[in-house]
């Protein structure tokens, strides 16, 4: 039902940043990931000695960064406000270049030998939610919240059949599927608001989620939530937070980072 109500939508394509070009592409690969995953072994993303400087500045924010995480598992990057965290989450997702170094998914056999040569990751390959992401919602009900730039045009139907049942899947993993299409995403609950933003990414089947703050402004009825659904995602996608919350996200972390002021990046268990 939600599928074939959302299909039936002819939303204008208010946004640019979801072409139908760029996401018939999307479409394609990640049916060609999806099969690929089927093989034995895992992928991995992997920053290798990243570092950046914003152009027209002298000083490095980033310094030689380097970073693994495996698919499906959960890395939480910590460190003090300014060291640089919501940089390297902008780099991840494509929004700035690195000066120098890669960010890539590389996959492995089951002994750990690298298979192949690693894929650069591109932009269409991340979802990513900034903090208070409720705070950059534009539309006037929930559908039009989420199929926000989906193509309209006749001949892209097929297509959009398959971003709606990625939505529907998108809309049973967050536990959004009791909510009326109709209704006004400001009118949320602060948890709810937060689904809302994490499904608009699922949509897109991205292999790599990136959450800058997920926990921020919430209460604690929300936070515990919103830990639990992060708790579930888990087991279907690779996440990667930003967070002061370091308590409250401990039992999901596989993997934990420190930003260190300077802009170096240094694996560390969490100090709760
Ligand atoms: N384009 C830019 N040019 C110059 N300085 C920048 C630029 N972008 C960010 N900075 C500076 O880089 C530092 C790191 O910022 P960033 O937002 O990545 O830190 P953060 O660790 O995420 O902080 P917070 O925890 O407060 O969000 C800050 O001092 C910020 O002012």
């Amino acid at each position: 039902m939600l599928a074939a109500a959302v299909a039936a939508a002819a939303i204008p394509p208010a946004a640019s940043y979801y072409s139908p070009a760029k996401l018939s592409w999307r479409w394609r690969a990640s049916r060609s990931r999806r099969a690929a995953r089927i093989e034995a072994g895992y992928s991995q993303l992997e920053v290798r000695k990243v570092t950046y400087r914003p152009p027209g500045t002298e000083h490095n924010l980033l310094n030689e960064i380097n970073l693994s995480l495996r698919e499906k598992s959960f890395g939480l990057i910590f460190g003090r406000s300014g060291s640089g965290k919501t940089t390297l989450l902008q780099l991840l997702a494509g929004l700035s270049e690195p000066t120098s170094g890669s960010i890539c998914i590389q996959k492995y056999d089951d002994s750990g030998n690298p298979i192949g040569m690693s894929e650069m990751l591109t932009s269409q390959r991340v979802g990513i939610v900034f903090q208070f992401p409720e705070r950059y919602f534009l539309a006037d009900t929930v559908l039009e919240e989420v199929t926000f730039g989906w193509p309209r045009q006749k001949a892209d139907l097929l297509f959009k059949e398959q971003l709606a049942l990625n939505l529907q899947n998108a809309f049973n993993s967050v536990g959004l599927k009791t909510i009326s299409l109709d209704e006004d995403p400001q009118s949320l609950s602060g948890g709810f608001k937060r689904r809302l933003a994490l499904a608009i990414q699922l949509v897109q089947t991205p292999d790599l989620l990136l959450l800058d703050e997920p926990l921020a402004g919430l209460d604690w009825k929300a936070r515990a939530d919103v830990v639990n659904l992060l708790k579930d995602l888990k087991k279907h996608h690779t996440i990667l937070v930003v967070s002061h919350d370091l308590r409250e996200l401990y039992p999901l972390v596989d993997r934990s980072w420190r930003m260190q002021m300077g802009g170096s990046l240094k694996v560390e268990t969490l100090p709760v």
